[in-house]
């Protein structure tokens, strides 16, 4: 019979963090290697600078993993966390740090990841673009509806009156515990109002919610999407089984207790998981979009289109990447990854012509409303993996290009499209990324073709540890 080992969990007592690490964790060097730790649901939080008594959960053949069990001293980097929920939720976990120190730490991320990772010589790196507001920036908050325990108003304040049903955010790594949001600091009004109004109705209305083990219950999402630049705002209710009259009921009530919405919407979903990108959107009431306006273009954002959630950081990070496209007039620009062709678009009138190229065809089916309702005539989008699109046959079809935007998913690009790109050879390439890991791996292999002129880091997501950054190569004669 194996016989269970008791070791006791190996301590380490009053050591300084050192600084972050990837992924929002921080990180302890020690004379026996690296230390990761983690900011876990539910934990102190740490900081680099706290000094800290650490139990190692995990060991690799090339660092440790722990968690922080006590703060001795907490580091100058700290201020006071603004959300209630700040170590429940898994969102702003970097709310404990000052706003400046999060900036300090990206763009040190930036840096680290470029020398360390794509090890291509490297021009000084601009000082990262802060967001203004660093609250309420979200344009889109996705809630889940699920049994919970919560109290729906202030006034109500036994524990007979709790609400049994949560609207709210997954808890870190569980898929059926929601956690009830009572203020979220991500999205403006009337953001939270809409939230807390369905979260009301089904608790005084008896409507239950959607039980992802049991596969019961009524309500499952609600997606709320708010335009700062038209204020329009889109609501879209997730359901589960076809009941009209619940429905109807919760939709006139949303309706009329907010008359600020334009396109009301559901999805009736009747699958066990709650991904709708392949269910059919209703609109109930209003336009089944709304609008964005950045300069003179309006993009129509649509219930299941992508687009940027930090819309006036995108417009920041957009003006970059189109400076330094050094557009003319006569050149022909391929935007990669072009989602709902935002950037496509947004270049377009200095460019001779704009390539789009993606691969989710309801995206692309967007770009080409876009293009339409702007009066652009001088773009089109292709929809495809950009691995198999990319070829010669494409580049023979559709012209070479001048000049090429790509702005991949965090994986970054394919080896075999970075090496297109290399056979390509546009004169410029703006790299726009959302995970410089990747990035710097990819910014090795252009290095063979390619110089690495300017580097702009942008702060889209105050308070968690994601960083954008735009890279400006340019190719070697
Ligand atoms: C970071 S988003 C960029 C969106 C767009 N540039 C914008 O600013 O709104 C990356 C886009 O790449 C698309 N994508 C991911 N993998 C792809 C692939 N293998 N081929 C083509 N498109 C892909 C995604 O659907 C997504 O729209």
């Amino acid at each position: 019979m194996r016989r269970k080992s008791h070791k006791a969990p190996e301590r380490l007592y009053d050591v300084t963090i050192d600084s972050v690490a990837a992924e929002g964790k921080c990180i302890v060097r020690t004379d026996d290697g690296v230390i990761f730790v983690e900011n876990p649901t539910g934990g102190p939080g740490v900081a680099p600078g706290d000094r800290v008594d650490l139990r190692i959960t995990n060991r690799k053949k090339q660092y440790r993993e722990a968690v922080a069990e006590h703060i001795h001293e907490q580091s100058a980097v700290r201020t006071e966390p603004f959300c209630e929920h700040f170590g429940t939720c898994g969102g702003c976990k970097w709310q404990h740090i000052r706003y400046d120190e999060q900036l300090r730490f990206k763009h040190q991320q930036v840096v680290d990841h470029l020398t360390r990772i794509g090890k291509v010589d490297l021009p000084p790196i601009l000082p990262i673009l802060a967001a203004h507001p660093t609250q309420y920036y979200r344009n889109k908050l996705e809630f889940t509806c699920a049994e919970g325990r919560w109290l729906t108003r202030a006034e109500v304040s036994t524990d007979d009156d709790m609400d049994p049903r949560a609207v709210g955010f997954h808890v870190p790594g569980r898929f059926d515990k929601v956690l009830p949001i009572r203020h979220c600091y991500l999205q403006p009004d009337p953001s939270n109002a809409i939230r807390l109004a369905v979260a009301d109705y089904a608790y005084l209305h008896g409507i239950s919610m959607y039980n992802l083990k049991l596969h019961t219950g009524f309500l499952r999402t609600l997606i709320i999407r708010t335009a700062d630049t038209t204020q329009q705002i889109m609501v879209t209710l997730q359901v589960a089984q076809d009941n009209p009259d619940l429905l109807n009921g919760l939709m006139t009530h949303l309706h009329r207790s907010f008359p600020e919405i334009t396109s009301l919407n559901y999805i009736l979903n009747t699958k066990k998981n709650d991904s709708y990108q392949d269910q059919t959107v209703i609109n109930w009431a209003g336009k089944p979009y709304i609008e964005e306006r950045m300069e003179d273009l309006v993009f129509r954002v649509g219930p299941k289109s992508f687009y940027q959630t930090n819309a006036q950081q995108a417009y920041n990070l957009y003006s970059v990447a189109r400076q330094w496209a050094g557009l003319t007039g006569q050149e022909r620009v391929y935007d990669l990854y072009t989602g709902t062709g935002t950037i496509a678009l947004f270049v377009a009138r200095q460019a001779k012509e704009v390539v789009g190229v993606e691969y989710v065809e309801a995206s692309v089916a967007d770009a080409r409303i876009n293009a339409q309702v702007n009066d652009i005539t001088n773009a089109s989008f292709y929809a495809g993996d950009m691995r198999d699109i990319l070829t010669d046959g494409f580049f023979d079809q559709h012209g070479r290009p001048d000049v090429v935007i790509t702005d991949p998913p965090r994986a970054g690009m394919d080896e075999a499209v970075t090496r297109q790109l290399l056979r390509a050879a546009p004169a410029r390439i703006v790299y726009v990324s959302c995970n410089t890991a990747t990035q710097a791996r990819d910014l090795g292999i252009l290095d063979e073709g390619y110089s690495v002129a300017n580097v702009q880091p942008v702060d889209m997501f105050p308070h968690t540890h994601h960083v954008e950054n735009v890279v400006l190569l340019t190719k070697r004669s």
